[in-house]
């Protein structure tokens, strides 16, 4: 299995180079070069297994020969062993064929568990037998940054670099990112907002000598591996209600389009999936994108739903690269109008992504009373994020098929929100119970890449 890039004059990798490169060095994403199908008596076999096993046959195709069959067992198994509910993924009903699959009972209560957690054994197994040390940088409005910090914290062959926005995200996230005391992870609080963070971020992939320098790696969803460990939950979520036999739908809580990407993967895999919906908040340039109004930059408004606060979707290059027939020169086009605020889908493209994507969004009254409406008709509390999913989930469904709703965070990531919708303030877990009593360690930093370059480096010369 190869991967190529979106913008078409990288050179194409194995899985193993495109996890541990990141940003291609044309700036573009790492894709598979031929996306694996598995049929349907191999996705009906499913309905019986852990979600290991599961894991494992999904992703199998992908990885080439990075690891023996043995190995990836064995990193799968040690990835989900500290989840806190045993089939992982688990879906509930809130409604007659309205299901919600919960995706937060990994060690920091998001969805990036899910593939933070894989990461970091492929990561420790693959430098480890190179002897290599890397510097992962990361660009977080919240979740993406703890998942890393939990997952890289104390290993020996990296040193964990996080940027996120000042000021934007809940208490909890940033406090899971800047009280872990392992001398390996830094915490920086950018004055900006997340695609501030995500852009110093690729301009550092971009600067060869930096880059070259410190052996820079990603584990944002530029990396393919977070994107295909992704891919998982939506083949055991579908299989549990019926699939390959039974089409089902998505709702998908969406910002960066990591996420949403990994559910059109299993589409094209061969799962059964009848609609794809983007859900976005009050900033929607997703949406708007995606009903036609051409992709253009309009500024972040910080929401209660704060990790979906993004206008330059990473992934959605990936969409792009699809929808404009794999066609790298047009894509570069594309982002090289976006640097300047925007563009314009060609019709033929548009046409693909709407075969592909539906897309809601729902304002901050919306998804507020969408929290207090499900504790109400459900006995659910939801998170804001999932919120923002179960409210254009109801406007969209179709009740004759299954509409699964990703519930990407644990309600106590994001307690003031709740608390206003609903009076409960969800505590948070036992195991961090203390939370708010563990001293925090960060660094302010100004939205400059010299001043992050200069003190990434005296960081990692440390
Ligand atoms: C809780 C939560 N929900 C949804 C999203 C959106 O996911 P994606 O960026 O993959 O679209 C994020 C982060 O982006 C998140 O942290
Ligand atoms: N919501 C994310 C934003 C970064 O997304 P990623 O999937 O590219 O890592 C976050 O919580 O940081």
């Amino acid at each position: 299995m190869r991967y190529i890039s979106t913008r078409g004059s990288a050179p194409d990798l194995s899985f193993e180079e495109a996890m541990l490169t990141g940003l291609a060095r044309d700036g573009g994403l790492y894709v598979p070069a031929q996306i694996p199908t598995l049929d349907a008596d191999t996705i009906r076999a499913m309905g019986g297994q852990s979600y290991e096993e599961i894991a494992f046959t999904v992703m199998r195709p992908f990885i080439g020969d990075t690891f023996t069959d043995a190995e990836f067992r064995d990193l799968i198994a040690k990835a989900y062993a500290g989840f806190g509910h045993p089939s992982r993924a688990p879906l509930v009903e809130l409604a007659p064929n309205h299901f919600l699959l919960e995706l937060f009972h990994g060690p920091t209560l998001a969805f990036k568990d899910f593939a933070m957690q894989l990461i970091g054994q492929m990561f420790q197994l693959a430098l480890g037998r190179k002897g290599e040390r890397v510097t992962i940088v990361g660009a977080t409005s919240g979740d993406t940054g703890s998942a890393a910090i939990e997952a890289f914290k104390g290993l020996e062959n990296v040193d964990v670099v996080i940027l996120y926005p000042h000021g934007r995200v809940s208490d909890v996230q940033r406090r899971q990112m800047t009280t872990p005391s392992e001398a390996n992870v830094h915490a920086l609080a950018l004055d900006g907002d997340f695609d501030d963070c995500q852009a110093r971020l690729k301009d550092m992939f971009n600067d060869f000598e930096f880059r070259d320098g410190v052996r820079l790696a990603g584990v944002n969803s530029i990396n393919w591996g977070r994107v295909l460990a992704q891919v998982v939950y939506y083949f055991s979520s579908a299989v549990s209600l019926g699939a390959p036999d039974r089409a089902v739908s998505f709702t998908v809580p969406t910002g960066n389009f990591g996420d949403i990407f990994a559910g059109y993967i299993a589409k094209r895999m061969g799962l059964p999936i009848d609609r794809l919906v983007v859900a976005t908040n009050q900033n929607d340039i997703l949406h708007r994108c995606l009903s036609g109004q051409g992709y253009h930059k309009s500024g972040v408004h910080p929401s209660i739903s704060p990790s979906m606060d993004i206008q330059v979707s990473s992934n959605f290059e990936r969409a792009l690269f699809d929808a404009y027939d794999r066609d790298g020169g047009a894509v570069k086009q594309l982002m090289d109008e976006l640097a300047q605020g925007g563009f314009d889908v060609s019709q033929g493209a548009a046409e693909v992504l709407a075969e592909h994507y539906g897309s809601g969004r729902a304002s901050e009254e919306e998804t507020s009373q969408t929290i207090t409406d499900t504790l109400a008709q459900t006995g659910h509390l939801v998170c804001p994020h999932a919120a923002v999913g179960v409210k254009v989930a109801g406007e969209q469904r179709d009740p004759a098929t299954p509409m699964i709703t990703l519930a990407t965070a644990h309600p106590a990531k994001f307690p003031d929100a709740v608390e206003a919708a609903t009076g409960i303030r969800p505590p948070l877990p036992a195991r961090m119970a203390d939370l708010f009593e563990r001293d925090e360690r960060l660094t302010r930093v100004p939205n400059d890449l010299e001043a992050l370059k200069t003190h990434i480096k005296g960081l990692i010369a440390q």
